[in-house]
C-alpha cells in the first residue's frame, strides 16, 4: 500500500513565539529557521506575522535571503491579513513567496469582530489574493475560529468552503484557535470536510487548552488531513499548539501503515533544547520524548526487568531521538539501577561492597539527597574508605554558629572508648572553630592531633548546588602523611566526616 504524505508545517517562529514572554532576535529566528529546514527537515515553516514591527521585517528578511539562496523561499510562510494589501506590500519587500491568509472562520468572528457581510469578508478575500497572484505569492488561506464555525455557523463555514475552493489557492488551514474541539468532534467536522472537497488540501492547527492537541491532531489524520500545523516544545499562544516531538512519534508509532512523514526524529531533542534555551520556557521534565526525566528508569525493578529481555521498554526508545536511558540512584534504585550506572562508568565491586554502596545510596535517598551518576565513584570510596576506620572516637553532636558580625563558634560533644567529653571554642571559620573545639578536648585529655597540611573540596562534574560535595584532608604526623574523605551534601559537614576519619587512624 503506498503510504499518504502528510506535510508537517513548524509555526514555532509564529505561533510559538505568541508564547507569553517569549521574543526571538533576528539572528535567533535564522538559526531555527535554519534549524528546522535542514536539520529537522519539517515540510514548511511560519516565521512570522507581517508587518508587526521593523525587527521582525529584519528576521523575516535574514531568512527569505537565506531561503533563496538555498531553494527553502517556497517552504517559508508568512500570516498576512485581509488588509487590502499592506501584507502584500511588505511580504514584497521582505522577499517572502508564501502567504497564509488570516480570515474569519466563524460568523460570530466576522460579524462581531470585523463587523462585515461574508459577501464583504469574500470580496475583500478575492482582492488579496488576487494582489498576491500578480506578486507571485502563494496563498494558504487560515479560516480563523473554524471548530467554533463548525459548533454554532456551519451553514457560513461551508458557504465560505465554496467559495474559497474557487480560488487559487494551494492550501486551506483549519484551526483550532480556541482549543475547544474533542477527539471525537475533530473527527467529525473535518471528515465533513475532507468528504464534500475531497481534491482540496487541508491543514489542521491545534491548540492544547484541554491538553487533547495531540489526540485531535490524530483524528484529524484519520479523517484526512494533508498537513499538521506543531510547534517544538509545544510552545504557543495560551496552553500552546500540538508538540511537534509526541506527535511525530506518534505518527510513526500509530500511523506507519497508512502516513508518511519526512521529519527527522533523531534531531528532534537537539532542537527542543536549542529552542528551550533561546525561549527560556523550561521542558517539564516529564514531558514526552523530550523531558530530563523520560528516559530515566526510577523503581530497581524496571532495570533489573530490563536485563532481563527488556521486560520494561516500548517502543519509544531513546535512541531514536537522540537521547540516551538513564537509571536513576536514589531510596528505591536498588542493585540493579547501580550495576546499570557502574557499568556504564566501567567499574566493579564485590558483592559486599555492592551491598554497601546500595546501603549508602538508599540513606542518601531518605534524605532528599539528589544522587547522580556521577556521584558514584565519590560514594564509591567514601563507603570502601569507612571499611578502614574503627569507631573509637564517634563525634556525637555539635552546634556550628556563623552571623555577621561575631566570630564563628563551635559546641561539640563526642566519645573516646565510651568517656563522653563536650568543649566550646571560636575559630575563623566554622570548621576552624570545630577544630579549635577537638583540640581542646585532645590536649585536656593530653593527647595529639595531627597537623591539617591541605584542605580540598570538589563537586562531581555538571553537579548543581544540591548536589553531593567532597573534602579531601591531608594531615600529617611526626612519622607520616595521610589522607582523609568526606562526603555530604553541606561542605562543612563533609569536612566534619573527613576528620571523624582522621581521628579513628
Ligand atoms: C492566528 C491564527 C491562525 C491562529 O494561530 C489560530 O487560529 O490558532
Amino acid at each position: 500500500m503506498t503510504k499518504r504524505k502528510i506535510e508537517i508545517m513548524d509555526t514555532t517562529l509564529r505561533d510559538g513565539e505568541q508564547t507569553s514572554g517569549v521574543s526571538f532576535p533576528s539572528a535567533e529566528k535564522l538559526t531555527i529557521a535554519k534549524l528546522l529546514l535542514e536539520e529537522l527537515n519539517v515540510d514548511r515553516i511560519e516565521v512570522a506575522s507581517a508587518r508587526v514591527s521593523k525587527g521582525e521585517f529584519n528576521a523575516v528578511k535574514a531568512i527569505t535571503d537565506w531561503a533563496n539562496k538555498n531553494g527553502y523561499i517556497d517552504r517559508v510562510e508568512m500570516l498576512t491579513f485581509v488588509d487590502g494589501g499592506s501584507s502584500i506590500d511588505w511580504m514584497n519587500n521582505a522577499g517572502a513567496k508564501v502567504q497564509n491568509l488570516l480570515t474569519k472562520g466563524s460568523l460570530n468572528h466576522l460579524t462581531h469582530q470585523l463587523k462585515k457581510t461574508p459577501e464583504q469578508h469574500f470580496s475583500e478575500i478575492r482582492e488579496v489574493v488576487d494582489l498576491a497572484q500578480k506578486s507571485g505569492i502563494k496563498t494558504n488561506v487560515y479560516l480563523e475560529d473554524w471548530s467554533n464555525g463548525m459548533h454554532n455557523s456551519p451553514e457560513y463555514v461551508f458557504q465560505f468552503l465554496d467559495f474559497l475552493v474557487t480560488l487559487p489557492l494551494e492550501r486551506i488551514l483549519l484551526p483550532d484557535t480556541l482549543g475547544v474541539l474533542t477527539h471525537y468532534q475533530t473527527f467529525d467536522y473535518f471528515s465533513q470536510i475532507t468528504a464534500k472537497y475531497p481534491d482540496t488540501h487541508f491543514d489542521f492547527h491545534a491548540h492544547n487548552d484541554y491538553d487533547l492537541s495531540v489526540a485531535n491532531v490524530m483524528e484529524a489524520i484519520k479523517a484526512g488531513a494533508k498537513g499538521l500545523h506543531l510547534t517544538v516544545n509545544g510552545m504557543g499562544e495560551r496552553a500552546g499548539n500540538a508538540p511537534m516531538a509526541s506527535v511525530v512519534a506518534v505518527i510513526n508509532d500509530f500511523f506507519k501503515e497508512e502516513v508518511e512523514i519526512q521529519v527527522k526524529e533523531t534531531s528532534l531533542y537537539s532542537v527542543s533544547k536549542l529552542i528551550e534555551t533561546f525561549s527560556g520556557v523550561r521542558i517539564p521534565s516529564n514531558k514526552p520524548v523530550v523531558g530530563d526525566n523520560v528516559f530515566t528508569q526510577t523503581a530497581g525493578i524496571h532495570a533489573d526487568g530490563d536485563n532481563k529481555n527488556n521486560l520494561y521498554f516500548n517502543d519509544l526508545m531513546p535512541e531514536r531521538f537522540g537521547r540516551k536511558r538513564k537509571y536513576a540512584l536514589g531510596k528505591t534504585s536498588g542493585k540493579a539501577n547501580i550495576e546499570k550506572n557502574l557499568q556504564e562508568l566501567g567499574l566493579q565491586l564485590n558483592d559486599e561492597d555492592l551491598k554497601k554502596v546500595t546501603q549508602r545510596i538508599i540513606e542518601l535517598g531518605d534524605q532528599k539527597e539528589l544522587v547522580t551518576k556521577e556521584d558514584l565513584p565519590y560514594i564509591i570510596s567514601d563507603v570502601l574508605d569507612s571499611n578502614l576506620y574503627q569507631e573509637k572516637v564517634t563525634i556525637e553532636s555539635y552546634v556550628l554558629t556563623h552571623s555577621k558580625g561575631l566570630k564563628p563558634s563551635t559546641t561539640v560533644a563526642l566519645t573516646i572508648d565510651d568517656e563522653y567529653f563536650q568543649e566550646h571554642a571560636q575559630g575563623d571559620g566554622q570548621y576552624d572553630a570545630f577544630m579549635n573545639a577537638i583540640k581542646k578536648i585532645y590536649v585536656n585529655k593530653g593527647m595529639s592531633l595531627p597537623k591539617l597540611v591541605d584542605y580540598a573540596v570538589r563537586i562531581p562534574p555538571g553537579s548543581t548546588s544540591d548536589a553531593l560535595c567532597e573534602t579531601i584532608i591531608t594531615w600529617e604526623t611526626k612519622d607520616k602523611r595521610f589522607i582523609t574523605r568526606g562526603l555530604d551534601s553541606d561542605q562543612t559537614v563533609s569536612a566534619i566526616k573527613a576528620t571523624q576519619k582522621m581521628l579513628n587512624i
